[in-house]
């Protein structure tokens, strides 16, 4: 298969999965195996990329292969090959429905096909024979949505080690917590050289059918207020502050749970020591590739510090890792919190780390934020809406923080340096994120960093 190498590497790039970009590459090597032979015959690639930095990472892309060029299917069309002296037309498999059927059909029948390995969670019917359809949107995977009953994330990029996805949704499970959709099944590919664990390739899990995404009813509520000039978000239609704080009872829910059924540890002075640390190393990194970080960079440190002095205990535990408005669901009923695979672009072993669940709320703070300013981006110099987002983020910042206080008996929001230098960490992240991914939206970030660090 390794026909398909060179295709890929042209194609992958360009995809909005695909981590790496902004960084050089020194080398890719790509390796193959059929998971299907007869229609659709579907390839599963695994590209590893390294790069001029040092560093390396591995892509998984299935591909669907047709002997003649296919209308239905131009969006998804990756490129020709000859093989065995046959032209054959290779697809992106996740945009393929054909080719989306054999993932839940091995998963039922528990399947190994080469060095894949199907695993079925056995707790609930999974519904075979559906194709799926793709969860448009930005995501740093790519999902398969199966007749509003499933849901299958296909992991772009491969990590040895079991998916903290697929090892908390089960802990979660086992918890019976009611914030989160169930695991009914995962797929592992095993590693190359046999040397190290197999890396989690998918995740399926149900479908929460008839809900809708935070960061939707969050930024909908911010225009509502946009659009009422004189009015307080109180006093305006769409106020979210009710649900902001069922939100921090549902996040306190989960971390409940989760130090319940996973690991947990005191966290010594040590700690706090390592993670100012860390969280001045992402910033030199962070630097590197925003240089307008540099005017708030001893502010920001001056945050970071205040870390290493901390004595109050705090006990570490499993979290979430990356949560914002984008993550969390609005049912009927309440909210489901999704994707605990932590921030993409970090290690699995420092996303299965053991850390304060104040990481968390920041992360949710911060997406407060966003809701409130992204809109400013194509009006900065709007001093009264400037005024109305600051008056939303902060608005509902507080009722998330005592949702999380009733819920859990501890108020997270307090004077906490903690709290201010994880909201100033993640900000770093995405001005990164940012800066790779969508430029416009640079300020938002950098902007909460110059709030940040000067003490606002
Ligand atoms: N169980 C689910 N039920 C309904 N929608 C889901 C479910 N899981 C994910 N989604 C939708 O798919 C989107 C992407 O899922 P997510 O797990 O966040 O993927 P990624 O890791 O690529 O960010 C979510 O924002 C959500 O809208
Ligand atoms: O959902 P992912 O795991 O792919 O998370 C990545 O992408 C997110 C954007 O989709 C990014 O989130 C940032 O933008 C959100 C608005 O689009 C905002 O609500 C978040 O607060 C902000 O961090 C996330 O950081 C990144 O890891």
């Amino acid at each position: 298969m390794t026909v398909a190498s060179d295709l890929l590497r042209e194609w992958m790039p360009h995809q909005r999965w695909f981590g790496g970009k902004g960084r050089e590459w020194a080398d890719v090597a790509e390796s193959g195996f059929f998971l299907e032979r007869e229609s659709p015959v579907l390839s599963v690639h695994r590209v590893q990329v390294g790069y001029v930095d040092g560093g390396q990472e591995t892509y998984l892309i299935p591909v669907s292969w047709h002997d003649h060029p296919t209308d239905e299917l131009q969006h998804a069309f990756i490129g020709a090959v000859t093989f065995e002296g046959r032209e054959l037309y290779g697809y992106d498999a996740m945009r393929d429905r054909d080719a989306t059927v054999p993932w839940l059909q091995h998963l039922v029948a528990a399947s190994t096909v080469g060095p894949m390995h199907f695993h079925p969670a056995g707790v609930a019917y999974i519904p075979e024979g559906l194709p799926g359809d793709i969860v448009s949107g930005e995501q740093s995977n790519t999902s398969l949505i199966y007749g509003d009953q499933a849901i299958l994330k296909l992991f772009r990029r491969l990590e040895p080690g079991l998916n903290p996805d697929v090892e908390v949704h089960d802990a979660l499970r086992r918890a019976e917590n009611e914030h989160i959709a169930p695991l009914l099944g995962y797929v592992e590919i095993d590693d190359p050289d046999g040397e190290r664990p197999p890396a989690t390739a998918a995740m399926l899990q149900r479908f929460v059918a008839n809900a809708s995404d935070g960061w939707r009813l969050a930024t909908a509520s911010v225009r509502d207020l946009y659009a009422e000039g004189d009015l307080h978000a109180d006093e305006v239609g769409g106020d979210f502050a009710a649900d902001s704080e069922r939100l921090g009872a549902a996040t306190a829910s989960v971390h409940k749970d989760m130090a319940a059924v996973l690991p947990t540890e005191p966290a010594d002075e040590g700690w706090f020591r390592r993670l100012a640390e860390q969280m001045n190393a992402r910033l030199d990194e962070a630097i590197q590739v925003v240089p307008q970080l540099t005017e708030h960079a001893d502010g920001i440190r001056a945050v970071y510090a205040a870390v290493a002095g901390i004595r109050e205990p705090v006990v570490r535990q499993r979290v979430h890792g990356d949560l914002h408005l984008g993550q969390v669901l609005r049912t009927a009923t309440g909210w489901i919190l999704l994707d605990f695979e932590g921030e993409p672009a970090r290690s699995l072993e420092s996303r299965r780390e053991l850390d304060s669940p104040l990481r968390d709320v920041a992360g949710m703070l911060r997406s407060f934020d966003y809701a409130a300013r992204h809109m400013l981006v194509e009006q900065p110099d709007d001093p009264q809406r400037a005024y109305r987002a600051q008056e939303w983020a902060e608005r509902n910042r507080t009722a998330y923080c005592s949702g999380y206080s009733a819920a859990s008996g501890l108020d997270p929001c307090g004077d906490s340096p903690l709290l201010r230098a994880f909201e100033a960490d993640k900000a770093v992240y995405e001005c990164v994120y940012e800066a790779r991914n969508r430029p416009h939206w640079l300020m938002i970030p950098l902007n909460s960093l110059s709030r940040i660090s000067s003490g606002d």
